[in-house]
């Protein structure tokens, strides 16, 4: 039995003690071999360890990365980090110069100055221009240091076909210098070149739009040439226009215009600041701002009014505002005379506003001057006009910027005009108002009348009591200014508008509290007013003879205005449809308190005539309200029609509208109707173009001559000096020739445009020749 098992005892030990045996024969070279391979495969490892650690690191950075952000990674990764691995173990692996290619550069911007001279002074302009520049720009690591062209020396294909092709990642941004000449020149080539450019139908019409902008400068002569008519900077001002054209309207400033003899050096410094304001913009933002044409910004305007007489297409900061609502959610237009009902829908954070004022109730009107209904605090205070509510955008649409809760502001059509040297309103005329220099607002947009002739009747909140939240004054006068500032800035690359009066305008120093609403609602009403003052910004403002005891309380204003729209009772009512029971009673109390502020400030009636509603048969009756009030100006001024459904919706069509010289057949009646009561005035001046007359006291008489016009800084001074004073010590210099009653009161030294629109019927003045037109357009104050 033993040995049936043995062969199954015998292969273990076989197995074993073969192997045993194996190792004992060869133990020596099995260790040395595993040793060496050992040792190789160490060898090798250590070899290739660096590159497969690196392959460790992170993933690769985007190439879009620039190269300081793949640094910080590297120097970020090596902070160490709780748990993770330490991945940095060799260098940055440098780039191949390809990838270094691949990688965008930063931004530069080279500033081209382009000149030409014959005589040397523009050349030597140029050149500190160009010095100087390069001295301010010195610190930015974004401005190539500018370089100074003469157009005489330059091949125009490089530079006026297409913007030079630079290296990536430069831009260019072109100023032109140029004076102007009317003998054969370079600059005739210039211009021709600009002009074939544009023509040229291989070409794209608008070539140099990646241009970052352009702004020119003319140098010129006022003694040969005095006006821009007569051929003053005519060069520079061509070359401006097809600039525009070329760069798709890049006009980052506007055209400054100066005489070497009189003034370049102060207009070319102008010029300079806000070039370089725009520069450093562009630098900031990559864009030359917020609407203008050809930034590409969004809300830049796509509704252009064609520029009669440079062909150059006309944006009008309205239309950017059109665009801007049209953006924004489409509300429907309710009818916001019920305006309470409306804004008690709309929840807002800032209701429950502390500084709130009580209710005051002005509907009912004792004899003794005071509200009759015990003032009664609301359980929530609401916001006027709040962001989310129709009325806000009807108003925005309209192009007001609403401020705060309860205030607008917007810039009338005359500081557009005035900016573009094309004459200002009657207040030039008149008083010395330039209009580029005139901001309109107002504290409050709720009124207590729903006038036919209202131009934003229908949009704006109405109520016969203060409900709202009270913003602060000094929130309305930053917010205000803040918004007209914008909207003039906005004006910067619409043809025409001059660097000079682009400039001043940049200096408020006019206010016509008249916009829209009644500005003596605002409970602040005074504290606003003080902070004109103290910026030397006068104040006119316009209040609707319906509110007798903020009339009481209103501290000086420069001229305070009370709107007369009709001469009696019923007449008073079918026109203002006052809200107010007690209105009439409202209206004789205002012009009580008138009577008594005229020897305390310039007061004045404002008369609007509606054919067919208060001109027939009531130049007695006016004179009547004249004999009461005795303000010492009377200012006549026919109504404008602004073509709106809500203005058709009361009745009001064109034919309300009244013929120049059928204002000035009224005024004649009522000058007459005044001098048959004794009282002592007369007609003053006149501005056709606004439809508008203004009657004055004698009081404004010196030697026989008209004195309408106010010396602002004498009536600060007046103010200032604590002292009481009279409007007579603000008097200012005598009325101009060309304002005087049959003068027509256009500027002479403005140009006269007259619109090529629809809506339009000539009108003749009281000479005889043609004096105005009958317009649709917007209404001023
Ligand atoms: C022959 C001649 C024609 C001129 N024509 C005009 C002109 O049409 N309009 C204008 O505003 N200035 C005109 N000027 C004035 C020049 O534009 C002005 O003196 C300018 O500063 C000259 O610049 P420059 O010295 O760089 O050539 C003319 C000057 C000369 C000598
Ligand atoms: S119309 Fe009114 S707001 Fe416009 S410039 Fe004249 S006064 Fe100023």
């Amino acid at each position: 039995m033993a040995h049936e098992n043995w062969p199954q005892k015998a292969l273990w030990p076989v197995e074993i003690t073969d192997i045993v045996a194996l190792w004992h024969t060869y133990r020596i070279p099995i260790i040395l071999s595993t040793f060496t391979i050992l040792i190789v495969f160490r060898t090798i490892l250590h070899i290739r360890a660096p590159r497969e650690k690196l392959s460790d690191s992170p993933p690769p950075s985007s190439p879009n990365l620039p190269a300081e952000k793949e640094k910080l990674l590297v120097v970020d990764s090596k902070i160490p980090v709780a748990k993770a691995p330490r991945r940095i173990v060799g260098g940055l692996k440098k780039r191949s110069s390809s990838q270094e290619d691949a990688r965008p550069r930063e931004q530069k911007i080279q500033v081209l100055i382009f000149f030409s001279s014959l005589t040397g002074t523009t050349e030597k302009t140029a050149k500190v221009f160009t010095e100087q520049l390069a001295k301010s720009q010195a610190d930015s690591a974004i401005f190539l240091e500018p370089q100074l062209l003469d157009l005489s020396y330059i091949d125009y294909d490089e530079y006026f076909i297409t913007p030079p092709k630079g290296e990536p990642g430069i831009s260019y941004f072109y100023l032109l210098l140029l004076p102007t000449y009317n003998i054969d020149t370079v600059l005739d080539n210039f211009l021709e070149h600009l002009q074939e450019t544009h023509h040229d139908f291989r070409i794209d019409t608008a070539p140099l739009s990646p241009l970052l902008g352009y702004s020119v400068f003319g140098f010129g002569d006022r003694e040969g040439w005095p006006t821009e008519e007569e051929g003053f900077c005519s060069q520079a001002r061509e070359v401006d226009k097809w600039m525009a054209k070329l760069t798709a309207r890049k006009r980052a400033f506007p055209l400054g215009l100066g005489d070497p003899k009189r003034d370049a050096t102060e207009r070319l410094k102008e010029w300079k600041e806000g070039v370089e304001d725009v520069l450093a913009h562009i630098a900031e933002t990559g864009s030359l701002g917020e609407g203008v044409v050809g930034s590409g910004d969004a809300v830049e305007s796509d509704v252009e009014d064609v520029d009669e007489d440079d062909g150059e297409v006309l944006f009008e900061e309205q239309e950017v505002a059109k665009r801007k609502s049209r953006l924004q959610k489409k509300d429907t237009l309710n009818d916001l005379e019920d305006i309470g009902g409306t804004l008690n829908k709309t929840p807002s954070a800032q209701n429950v506003e502390s500084s709130a004022p009580l209710e005051v109730d002005f509907t009912t009107y004792s004899k003794g001057g005071r509200p009759t209904a015990p003032p009664t605090a609301p359980a929530v205070t609401k916001e006027m006009v709040p962001k989310n509510s129709p009325t806000y955008t009807a108003l925005t649409k309209q192009g007001y910027s609403i401020v705060g809760s309860h205030s607008g502001v917007k810039i009338c059509r005359w500081t557009k005009s005035a900016l573009r040297g094309r004459g200002s309103c009657y207040k030039y005329s008149f008083y010395g108002i330039a209009s580029h220099q005139c901001m309109e607002t107002t504290p409050s947009l709720s009124c207590s009348n729903k006038c036919v002739f209202c131009w934003r009747h229908g949009t704006n909140p109405v109520g016969t009591t203060w409900r709202w939240v009270v913003d602060p004054p000094d929130l309305i006068f930053n917010g205000v200014k803040a918004g007209h500032y914008k909207k003039i800035k906005m004006m910067r690359g619409v043809p025409g508008v001059r660097a000079e009066r682009f400039a001043e305008a940049m200096q408020i120093r006019h206010c016509a509290l008249s916009l829209v609403g009644e500005p003596i609602f605002y409970p602040h009403i005074n504290e606003f007013t003080a902070m004109l003052h103290k910026e030397h910004i006068s104040s006119f403002l316009v209040c609707n003879a319906q509110h007798p005891d903020q009339l009481a309380a209103l501290k000086p204003v420069t001229q305070l205005y009370v709107s007369i729209d009709a001469s009696n009772r019923e007449s008073l009512r079918k026109i203002d449809r006052p809200l107010h029971r007690d209105f009439w009673e409202r209206f004789q109390r205002c012009l009580d308190i008138l009577r008594e502020k005229r020897f305390q400030q310039r007061t004045v009636f404002r008369l609007t005539l509606v054919k067919g509603f208060n001109i027939e048969d009531e130049a007695e009756g006016y004179a009547d309200l004249v004999e009461k009030g005795l303000p010492c100006f009377v200012e006549v001024k026919g109504v404008t029609y602004c073509g709106t459904s809500s203005s058709a919706g009361a009745g009001l069509t064109m034919q309300n509208v009244p013929f120049y010289e059928e204002v000035c057949a009224f005024v004649e009646a009522l000058n007459a109707a005044l001098a048959r009561r004794g009282l002592a005035y007369g007609i003053a001046a006149e501005h056709a173009h606004s439809c508008c007359i203004l009657i004055a006291s004698d009081r404004f008489k010196k030697n026989g001559k008209w004195h309408t016009r106010i010396d602002y800084e004498k009536f600060f001074e007046c103010l200032e000096s604590g002292k009481s004073f009279t409007p007579e010590d603000y008097m200012g210099p005598e009325t101009p020739e060309w304002a005087t009653w049959g003068k027509g009161g256009f500027d002479p030294r403005d140009e006269r445009v007259f619109r090529k629109g629809k809506n339009k019927v000539a009108l003749t003045g009281s000479q005889g020749e043609v004096m105005g037109e009958k317009e649709v357009v917007e209404i001023d104050s």
